[in-house]
């Protein structure tokens, strides 16, 4: 793009200082190498903040002046940029650019480096400065103004030709690279008269050049290499500024628009110039350059882009990744806290594009080669920051997800156990893929991270929870299982035992058998809800069947300790002996045959006591899984030994025995009550004493009141209490009349206590009530204390019977 060239006449260097009043960035000078050859801090705030080219990327030039001292160096960059360098007072005649000066082109991106001038009287023959300041002007500027006489044409030290000699080959030594941007050398011939062509004076001075470049030490591998492969020439005539001001003036401006105007086809500031440093690191590059020719340290250019480079890089990356840390900063607490951020991953990516964005809009224009490493050193310092947070979330989100898992199969469950591998898959299901949907949104797109042992750890956990809740439910199922088979197995068998069938053992192997199918029917139901394979649920089915058997068997062998099989026998007995068919009980009168039914129901018990020694039932009739089970054993079908069976025997016997006389006695008292009685009243009272009782109304009516009494003592349940007054009196009594008549008192004695046994067997037949004992032993039955009246009905036989028996085992144990 052309860009307008400013009108010389209308630039302030008029001046003889060349100072206008009005500053522009144009008017900004900076000295940036000093005499002391220290290089400027200042330059990048001036290039910032004074010339305002800091922003400009690589869109800028850099052009530098070398000649000898008062040759007209600040004169003609003035006149070509508007700068405001300091030229010579015309009088005095003394050096004035001292050091190197930097100033910005008027109206262009043009940085303009103004060089003291060669052969400084100052510094004497000492060409040290000289020498560096000329390699510094080569090593950063695109285009090396050489300033000279035309007379100084075709002289080699007049010309700087010794000089350029020496910048050459410290240049070709340090700074070219093969593939290094060329340096324009612009030689502008100062009071050029015209005599000679400058065609003719551009021929002399490339072969002068051409010249020197052939007697250099050239480094390793640059033996061969030729002038033009690091330099390309430019010639221009300016006449004298004194002597033909218009000519200087118009030449003057023709020489400027090469420098400003893009469309011109001498356009002096080639692409291929350009040294590649952004505007921003020009001054770090430039300073960079300086102290290394300073110190003479050997480092070649490409080297000094390459560390300035990752000078600037390092300090975008910095500035970007602070931008970055602070973004992302307000995660680390919320992960801290346990949080699952389902937001994580996008928002950390956000800003970790807005990041690499930020960085590569100024690293970019930096050394490529530098510029990608320190791209990709910044994505990986981010990524390292981010997976921190990855790995924490991770855990979280492990956290969570397993809740989830839980909950929701808590949900699902809800106390049903049907189904329960589909509700477990499901919730394992939905935990899972809510773990891989946040696990997967929360890594970095750019980044390998590898979650999967995370995952994995995850999966494992999850799988011991579901393995344990299967246990549970599964623990579950088979508990309401095992009380299903208890419930009915246990009482139905008990009952069983109780009523003593004939068919007892069969009818206790149809309730197995039932109580088996049905099991099994709900078993195989409820593990199919668990997904079990058809070998778990053959195992378990098979498990649930022994553990039935084993119950029976407990249940059975529970059922015929040695009190419950007594008392089922005397029962039995009992039944026989004590009722008749009808359920009436007995009441023995002389005459009677006790004899007969004792016999009968003797037999009964005792048959009854050979059904309970065996189970009875065909082995075909069991499972066969149970018997062909290893821990089946063949035994378990005796109930009671031989020795048992007689033992018990013997015991039913002894009892039976005692009842038998029980019976017996009974009858005598019977017999004997009442006219004892009548007897002892007549005696008692005498004949005419009852006759009198019965006539005077007065003693009539208090019989009459004792009988009341007594029958207000009989209903209200006093009898016993009433009776052991009267038998302790009576007893007392008797004593009292022993002592006094020296009498024997047994048949006293005697007569109540048979008395006494009347009246209960007269309670137990005219009474809807049956006797219980009431803790005691079975062999003191007969000693008749301790009974208690339980009205019929109340229980069932089998329940009055199971009542009897558990307060007879309490009593055992
Ligand atoms: N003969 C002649 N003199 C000039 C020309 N241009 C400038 N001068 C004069 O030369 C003197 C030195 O000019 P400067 O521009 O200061 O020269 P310089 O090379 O920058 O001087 P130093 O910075 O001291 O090395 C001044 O007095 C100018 O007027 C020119 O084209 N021809």
């Amino acid at each position: 793009m052309s860009q307008t060239v400013p009108d010389i006449d209308q630039l302030p260097n008029a001046s003889a200082n060349g100072r206008e009043s009005s500053v522009t960035p144009a008017d900004a000078r900076l000295q940036a190498v000093n005499e002391a050859q220290e290089f400027s801090p200042d330059m990048l705030d001036y290039m910032k903040n004074k010339w305002n080219i800091a922003n400009r990327g690589f869109d800028y030039n850099v052009v530098a002046v070398f000649g000898s001292q008062s040759t007209g160096k600040s004169t003609l960059l003035n006149r070509l940029f508007g700068t405001n360098f300091d030229v010579m007072d015309e009088v005095s005649r003394q050096q004035t650019t001292k050091g190197i000066w930097a100033s910005k082109a008027r109206d262009a991106d043009v940085l303009v480096l103004d060089v003291e001038g060669t052969d400084g009287r100052e510094r004497g023959e000492d060409q040290d400065f000289e020498r560096k300041s000329a390699l510094f002007s080569i090593a950063i500027a695109e285009v090396l103004i050489v300033n000279m006489w035309e007379n100084q044409v075709g002289l080699y030290n007049g010309a700087n030709m010794g000089l350029l000699k020496t910048v050459f080959e410290v240049n070709l030594q340090l700074f070219q690279q093969k593939g290094s941007p060329k340096t324009c050398l612009f030689f502008v011939i100062r009071d050029f008269t015209g005599v000679t062509p400058i065609e003719n004076l551009a021929a002399t001075l490339t072969k002068d050049l051409e010249r020197i470049w052939a007697g250099l030490n050239k480094p390793p591998g640059k033996e061969a290499s030729l002038i033009s492969d690091f330099f390309e020439f430019n010639f221009a005539g300016l006449p004298h500024k004194v002597y033909a001001p218009e000519n200087f003036k118009n030449e003057a401006e023709k020489l400027k628009g090469r420098f400003y105007d893009r469309q011109n086809p001498a356009y002096t500031f080639k692409p291929a110039f350009h040294k590649h440093i952004p505007a921003d690191g020009f001054p770090q590059f430039a300073e960079a350059i300086w102290e290394k020719i300073v110190t003479n340290r050997d480092l070649d250019l490409p080297t000094q882009q390459q560390l300035l480079a990752q000078y600037r890089c390092d300090e975008i990356m910095r500035v970007a990744y602070d931008t970055f840390a602070e973004h992302i900063k307000k995660y680390r607490v919320q992960l801290e806290s346990g949080k699952v951020l389902e937001g994580l991953g996008k928002e950390t990516q956000q800003y970790y594009l807005e990041a690499i964005e930020a960085f590569d809009a100024d690293g970019s224009r930096y050394n490529k080669e530098v510029y990608q490493k320190k791209r990709a050193e910044f994505k990986e310092k981010m990524a390292t920051a981010l997976h921190v947070y990855y790995v924490q979330q991770l855990r979280n989100l492990h956290k969570s997800a397993l809740n989830l898992f839980n909950e929701r199969l808590a949900e699902r469950m809800k106390g049903d156990d049907s189904e329960f591998a589909r509700k477990l898959n499901e919730s394992r299901q939905e935990a899972m893929s809510y773990y891989s949907r946040i696990a997967e949104a929360t890594k970095l797109h750019d980044a390998d991270w590898d979650g999967d042992e995370y995952q994995a750890q995850f999966e494992i956990e999850i799988e011991e929870i579901a393995t344990q809740k299967r246990i549970e439910a599964m623990g579950r199922v088979l508990g309401k299982l095992d009380s299903f088979i208890t419930q009915s197995l246990v009482e139905p068998i008990e009952v069983l035992l109780n009523e003593g069938p004939n068919d007892v053992w069969k009818r206790i192997f149809v309730v197995f058998r039932e109580t088996l199918a049905s099991a099994e029917r709900e078993l195989s139901k409820q593990l199919a809800g668990f997904e079990s394979s058809d070998s778990e649920i053959t195992a378990q089915v098979q498990k649930m069947k022994f553990q039935a058997w084993e119950l029976m068997q407990k249940t059975i062998k529970s059922e015929f300790v040695d009190v419950k099989v007594l008392e089922r026998l005397r029962h039995r007995f009992e039944q026989k002996f004590r009722y008749d068919s009808d359920g009436i009980p007995r009441v023995w009168s002389a005459g009677d045959d006790i004899d007969g039914p004792f016999s009968a129901a003797r037999d009964d018990a005792d048959a009854l006591s050979q059904l309970y020694a065996k189970i009875n039932v065909p082995e075909s009739e069991l499972d066969p899984s149970i018997v062909e089970d290893e821990r089946f054993d063949p035994n378990a079908f005796v109930v009671l030994s031989p020795a048992r069976l007689q033992n018990l025997r013997d015991r039913f016997k002894r009892e039976a025995d005692l009842l038998f006389v029980e019976a017996k006695r009974s009858i005598v008292t019977n017999q004997v009550g009442p006219s004892k009685i009548f007897y002892l009243a007549l005696c008692v009272l005498g004949w005419n004493e009852l006759l009198a009782v019965l006539s005077n109304p007065y003693l009539t009516l208090a019989a009459l009141l004792s009988a009341v009494a007594g029958y207000a003592i009989w209903r209200t349940g006093m009898t016993r209490p009433v009776l052991n007054v009267a038998r302790a009196t009576l007893k007392e009594t008797a004593t009292q009349i022993s002592e006094r008549t020296g009498l024997s008192i047994e048949g006293v004695v005697t007569n109540f206590r048979a008395g006494a046994v009347g009246q209960r067997l007269e309670r137990s037949t005219s009474h809807p009530s049956f006797p219980v004992r009431k803790g005691r032993d079975l062999n003191r039955e007969h000693s008749g204390d301790e009974v208690e009246m339980v009205p019929a009905g109340r229980m069932s036989e089998g329940g009055l019977l199971a009542d009897r028996r558990r307060r007879a085992v309490q009593d055992e144990y």
